[in-house]
């Protein structure tokens, strides 16, 4: 079978990779596994798979689920598009659940269809979302020349041995140890080759692959740095570390459509010069309706966010056109969209007031768009006094930044006052 992935692999090599994720998440706690927990709404497991799908030399992703999650498991593949993704079924350790999953690439009776077999594998937890081609790449090439290769990490704590009466019995050098983290990467026939000579008790209670490919190949795994972000999510905590990492790489850049008359155009130009001390910023000044090439190229550069300037009442059939666009082109598919409507009522837009009825539409509306991952949220700029617009615009900002870190599904529909 012709392998999946494009592009030439770091070495040119074919590469593959395996992500366990069949474990029911003790240490976490909850009914739901951890992989499956929702982070900005979408499954752990899935933000695994888009970090390999994303890479296009990674021809197949094999997925190892407990037999009880595999339709989840292709529940969220469908719903988020992933590709090239093959689901195993796992066994009742980590270790069962790679190997089933190396055995899709090498035994005809385990899948019904078998997987071209790469010459490396890549293993990597499906509880390590922020893995990035670089590292990846990484320890690919150090397999390719060292038969084994895996990230590691300086240790946080000393590492100490308790004696039989619970007291000290000795301590590690620490400086000498590191902590072994993911992605790790072999040449395929020392891994496979290590989990079929391995034993029961290697099975059941180990927690080192590169340790099998040491003992039972005879392979030295080279050590390759990593990033401080390669950490497993294991505890409670890890998850509200993954969700505000995830809410603080969307909040990196905003875009401004400024869609008004002349004499209003100073708070469109005013807010993104406030905006941009904290955030990056792209001004647009466009007709939506007219699908800007402008507007099409910063949504395919994966902005999360926008605001729109409007002088008129509740523009929503403009900011419809918006999300279309945004619909369009998947973006929300995999983050949620933050999308700000800023409405100006300054002296020169004498016939402006808002009744309860804005105030439903502007619900109404956020609720249908939440339904599609754009979060909306109504922002009104309101002075009478023109030497006060500086420090309204400001507080305006202000606002808007709170709204983006935040991304609360729950104020949707609001209208904040700046
Ligand atoms: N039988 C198992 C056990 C674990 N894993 C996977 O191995 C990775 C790392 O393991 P760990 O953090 O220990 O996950 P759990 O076993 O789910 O956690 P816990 O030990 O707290 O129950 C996870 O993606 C997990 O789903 C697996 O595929 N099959
Ligand atoms: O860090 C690792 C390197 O091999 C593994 O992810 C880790 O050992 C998994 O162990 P556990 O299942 O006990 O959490």
């Amino acid at each position: 079978m012709e392998p999946r992935g494009r592009g030439a692999a770091p070495g040119g090599v074919s590469v593959s990779a395996v992500l366990p994720a069949g474990g029911s998440g003790e240490r976490l706690g909850g009914a739901t596994p951890k992989q499956f927990c929702a982070v900005q709404g979408r499954p752990l497991v899935s933000y695994a798979v888009r970090a390999m799908e994303r890479i296009s030399w990674i021809s197949d992703i094999v997925v190892v689920v407990s037999p009880e999650n595999i339709e989840t498991m292709k529940t969220i593949i469908e719903k988020y598009g992933h590709k090239r993704v093959t689901v195993v079924e796992g066994g009742i350790t980590r270790h069962r659940s790679i190997f089933n999953g190396l055995k899709v690439f090498a035994e005809n009776e385990f899948s019904s269809h078998l997987l071209q077999k790469p010459e490396v594998v890549i293993i990597h937890d499906a509880v390590r979302p922020f893995v990035e081609e670089d590292i990846v790449s990484k320890v690919v090439m150090a397999a390719k020349e060292h038969g084994a290769a895996g990230a590691i990490r300086p240790l946080v704590s000393t590492v100490i041995a308790s004696a039989a009466d619970g007291c000290l019995d000795h301590s590690l050098e620490r400086a000498r140890y590191r902590a072994s983290e993911m992605p790790q990467a072999f040449l395929f026939d020392i891994i496979y080759e290590a989990y079929q000579q391995c034993t029961d008790y290697d099975l059941d209670y180990g927690t080192e692959c590169l340790h099998l490919a040491l003992k039972y190949c005879k392979t030295n795994a080279k050590l390759v740095e990593g990033t401080a972000d390669l950490w497993k999510v294991t505890y409670k905590r890890d998850l509200y570390a993954a969700e505000s990492i995830i809410k603080d790489n969307l909040s990196q850049q905003v875009c401004v459509i400024t869609n008004v008359k002349e004499t209003l155009a100073q708070v469109g130009f005013l807010l993104p010069e406030s905006l941009k001390s904290q955030i990056k910023v792209e001004a647009i000044s466009v007709s939506l309706s007219k699908n800007d090439s402008c507007l099409q190229n910063i949504i395919s550069g994966q902005c999360y966010n926008f605001v729109c300037v409007n002088d008129k009442r509740w523009a929503i059939q403009e900011t419809q056109e918006l999300v279309d666009v945004l619909e369009k082109s998947n973006i929300p598919l995999l983050y949620p969209v933050v999308l700000i409507l800023v409405h100006l009522d300054i002296p020169e837009n004498n016939s402006f007031s808002i009744g309860m009825e804005d105030l439903t539409t502007i619900k109404k509306f956020a609720r249908e768009t939440k339904k599609k991952n754009i979060l909306v949220y109504g922002l009104l700029i309101q002075y009478k006094d023109p030497l006060l617009l500086q420090e309204t615009v400001n507080s305006a900002a202000a606002v808007i930044m709170a709204l983006i870190k935040d991304r609360n599904p729950e104020l949707i529909g609001q209208l904040l006052v700046a």
